[in-house]
């Protein structure tokens, strides 16, 4: 299978899709790059499935990016021959998606491997990772957000050096800089990021879209209409059985039940 998509075992709420191509670094090939398009967009129709995790095949690579033999030439021939190929990297460049993603970064994430860790909305890595967007390196840019969120992820500064130079940055400096939340030991990763994603499984689900339409929106908004649109979106929420459920949870001193509604 290009693109492995596991239930948690413990938790059937959470998906792990994993990029299963490590002969060639997890490279996206034109059928790698379809298949986890398919994969993003079937998590995003299950109502079951709540949160996923991203990660790489093996221990080395979480992803090398667009596969620079067969994708980009494809794609850029089909440029230089004037069209406008689709434009949905791994399902990662189209319309924004609804649900929250984790990215668990195993290794090596350069190019489309970067920017595809970017598009998630949480990235922990274990201590081998790298990051880099090499672009430049192949006389290309990035074309799957990289120029767009990285420099919401990073200082400006290291954002454009890393960018202009190809440079990856390892893994303590993601963190320092706060690339990524967390770093641990490589058997760690996976049990660390599907904590996290059960984590946010638990709270109210209406709850979590919300709010995580909210941050990503505020991004580009003016303070008060960002600040209006959170207000509406309290309004909202507070307008649903699960903001029922929560306090009166609470209250009683028994874990919440949330029914999404
Ligand atoms: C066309 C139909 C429409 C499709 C729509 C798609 C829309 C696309 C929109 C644009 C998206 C742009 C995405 C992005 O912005 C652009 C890119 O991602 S360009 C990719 C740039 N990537 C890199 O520069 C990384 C290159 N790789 C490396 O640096 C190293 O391989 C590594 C990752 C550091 C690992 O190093 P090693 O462990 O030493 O391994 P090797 O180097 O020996 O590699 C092993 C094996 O894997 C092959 N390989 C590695 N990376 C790639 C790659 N990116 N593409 C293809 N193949 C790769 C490498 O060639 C080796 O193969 P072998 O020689 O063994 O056959």
């Amino acid at each position: 299978m290009p693109i492995r998509v596991d239930d948690d075992a413990e938790d059937p709420r959470v998906s792990v899709l994993t990029i299963d191509r490590p002969d060639a670094r997890n490279a996206l090939d034109p059928e790698h790059q379809q298949a986890l398009g398919d994969a993003v967009a079937a998590f995003e129709a299950d109502d079951e499935k709540l949160v996923a995790v991203l990660t790489g095949a093996g221990d080395t690579t979480f992803s090398a990016g667009a596969d620079l033999k067969r994708l980009i030439p494809t794609y850029r021939d089909r440029v230089r021959a004037g069209e406008d190929p689709p434009w949905n990297f791994g399902g990662f460049t189209a319309t924004r998606r609804a649900k929250p993603l984790i990215a668990a970064v195993n290794g090596h994430a350069l190019a489309g491997g970067l920017e595809m860790a970017l598009a998630c909305d949480i990235r922990v890595c274990s201590h081998n990772a790298t990051f880099g967007l090499a672009e430049t390196k192949w006389a290309i840019i990035p074309g799957a957000g990289g120029t767009v969120r990285l420099p919401h992820a990073v200082p400006l500064g290291l954002a454009m050096e890393m960018i202009l130079s190809g440079e990856p940055i390892d893994a303590a400096e993601a963190h320092r800089v706060g690339l990524v939340n967390r770093v641990v030991p490589l058997p760690d990763l996976l049990p660390t990021a599907l904590g996290l994603a059960r984590s946010i499984a638990d709270r109210g689900p209406l709850a979590v879209r919300e709010a995580r339409e909210r941050v990503l929106d505020g991004l580009g908004l003016e303070h008060e209409e960002a600040m209006a649109r959170e207000h509406e979106a309290f309004l909202r929420v507070m307008r649903t059985d699960d903001a029922l459920e929560g306090p009166a949870a609470f209250a009683e001193k028994r874990p919440p039940r949330y029914r999404g509604r």
